[in-house]
């Protein structure tokens, strides 16, 4: 679905659910659809670099800004340096919330604005079967108010079995449950963050498909699941059925002469294949056919090996190296890319190979980046370490990194704010993310994935240099390439840069991040079967 789905009838039905009615919906679901809430929105103060993400060139939408209904956002509560609103003030979103000391020795304490009670989402019961393997989490403290009351049913249409809730605490442990009563009281009452967090073993739990509901609605039958091939076609279809008709039009009734080829380049840079490229690919089209008949199919045939020629290079796998516990991934990129989603996406995949998943809300800036990742976490069975809106990114890495530790997690999914290339003092938080890390695990992060957006075009290229010189980017995720008919950008790029390109997004469900394969993205693009 494209972001200009977004304000179909279907879609405000969909966000008019809330959190929990979206859980019931499934796995099988599309992922949830977050919008952006924009400073002017959520009556916060404005801030180009965060709420301006670059104007596509294709014809899908830009990400653009709905007030979420679910988390209103306090005027001063917003904005990344804005001091963290009491705990009490933010209700959880999920059944479990408790304040965790910060950790970190005194020796990080000086390096770090040291917010107030940050909290950690447990590992949640969408998962039927226990490992071996436990996890340590924060024990969950009982919320009398609405949250707990609405965590069963969410509990209920996720879990397989509803008998056996894996988030209620034990009997025995019960009394922790009663110890930090922090979130309902005042400010002034909230104890220090020293305070040791109450821990208890959660068994670590494998995601598994959701059983229908038993009161809901008779089960729809489903579409027969589509395979990788046929995802990556679909996606890119508008890329590849524009670039299709082009050429169609141009070969089926003339000679490839110099006006045809000429107008053959003019396709392809259209589809922001490049200057470059397209000259390249042109001239391999021409090479001894002037003059000649040559059918639509031989043309795309010699695109696609010049494009797959070029994508090589550069198709590349992200590898998790194990060696390394946990093994850090930053996300990086403008606002809007589809960093938090790419985390969900990659967090799902990551927990149904049996990893232990932990995600860091470092999108410090927009609250409904922090309940989008809390809802991922929710889903896939990942530990998420967030604080208030407003709290500082390297903190929250920093205590994410030390709680990753601790759980002996294997991966660590670092997401930050969206932020403009040419907003320095944006980007001087980035690199400070990246420092704060760097101190506690000198190797880390391991992975820094720049998010890009296909439907923002050439500008993806100049956000490619920025984020490399600040945050040293490792490779690169392209999302959206099934809302554009320029998917040919990442091509661009690819030849440009020569920045390894892991993964490409071509749809929201989780199964739409896709591992990077040079010859099927060219085929798909060139429209060939
Ligand atoms: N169609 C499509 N939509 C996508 C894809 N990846 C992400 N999205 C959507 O893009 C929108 C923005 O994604 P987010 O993950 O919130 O973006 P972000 O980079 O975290 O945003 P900021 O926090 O503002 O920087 C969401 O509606 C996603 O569902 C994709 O591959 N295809």
């Amino acid at each position: 679905m494209s972001d200009n789905d977004r304000n179909s009838p279907a879609d405000a039905q969909k966000k008019k659910r809330g959190l929990w009615g979206w859980l019931k919906s499934g796995f099988e679901d599309p992922v949830p659809r977050f919008t952006h809430e924009t400073p002017q929105e959520a009556g916060a103060p404005a801030d180009e670099g965060r709420e301006a993400a670059p104007a596509p060139s294709g014809d899908a939408a830009a990400v653009t800004g709905e007030a979420s209904s679910t988390t209103p956002v306090p005027a001063a509560e917003v904005g990344p340096e804005a001091a963290p609103a009491p705990v009490a003030e933010v209700p959880p979103p999920v059944p479990v919330e408790v304040p965790v000391a910060p950790a970190g020795g005194p020796a990080f304490g000086a390096q770090i604005e040291q917010p107030p009670a940050p909290t950690v989402v447990p590992v949640p019961p969408a998962v039927a079967e226990s490992t071996s393997e436990a996890v340590r989490v924060p024990m969950a403290e009982p919320e009398p108010e609405a949250p707990v009351a609405e965590a069963p049913p969410a509990i209920a249409s996720e879990s397989v079995e509803a008998s056996a809730p894996a988030f209620e605490a034990p009997p025995e442990e019960a009394p922790v449950l009663e110890a930090p009563i922090v979130e309902a009281e005042p400010a002034p009452e909230v104890p220090p963050p020293a305070v040791e967090p109450a821990l208890v073993d959660v068994p670590q739990q494998l995601p598994v498909e959701p059983e229908p509901v038993a009161d809901g609605p008779a089960a729809e039958p489903q579409p027969a699941k589509k395979g990788f091939w046929s995802r990556l076609a679909s996606g890119l279809a508008r890329t590849a059925s524009s670039l299709g008709q082009g050429i169609t039009d141009l070969v089926s009734k003339r000679k490839l002469d110099a006006d045809t080829l000429e107008e053959l380049e003019d396709v392809l840079i259209r589809a922001d294949l490049g200057v470059e490229t397209s000259m390249r690919i042109v001239e391999t089209v021409g090479k001894g056919r002037h003059d000649k008949m040559i059918s639509p199919e031989e043309v795309k045939r010699l695109i696609a090996e010049e494009v797959e020629r070029i994508l090589i290079p550069v198709a590349q796998p992200l590898v998790v190296d194990t060696a390394h516990k946990p093994f850090v991934v930053l996300m990086v990129g403008v606002n809007g890319s589809g960093k938090t989603t790419t985390i969900g996406k990659l967090a799902a995949q990551w927990r149904t190979e049996g990893k232990k998943v932990v995600l860091a809300a470092g999108d410090t800036f927009r609250a409904a980046a922090i309940e989008q990742l809390k809802v991922w976490g929710t889903r896939t069975g990942a530990t998420v370490i967030a604080r208030e809106q407003g709290s500082d990114a390297a903190g929250v890495a920093h205590e994410a990194v030390v709680e990753a530790r601790a759980a002996g997690a294997d991966i660590l999914m670092v997401d930050t704010a969206g932020r403009l290339q040419n907003r320095t003092e944006l980007m001087a938080e980035l690199e400070k993310v990246v420092r704060v890390i760097k101190k506690l695990e000198p190797s880390a992060p391991h992975a820094v994935l720049l998010v890009l957006d296909a439907t923002v075009g050439q500008n993806a290229l100049s956000q490619v240099e920025a984020f490399t010189r600040i945050a040293g980017v490792t490779g690169m995720v392209m999302t959206k390439l099934d809302g554009t008919a320029r998917g040919g950008i990442l091509v661009a790029i690819a030849a440009k840069h020569k920045l390894p390109v892991h993964l490409i997004g071509v749809g929201e469900a989780a199964e739409d991040l896709q591992p990077f394969a040079a010859r099927d993205f060219a085929r798909a693009i060139a429209g060939l079967n």
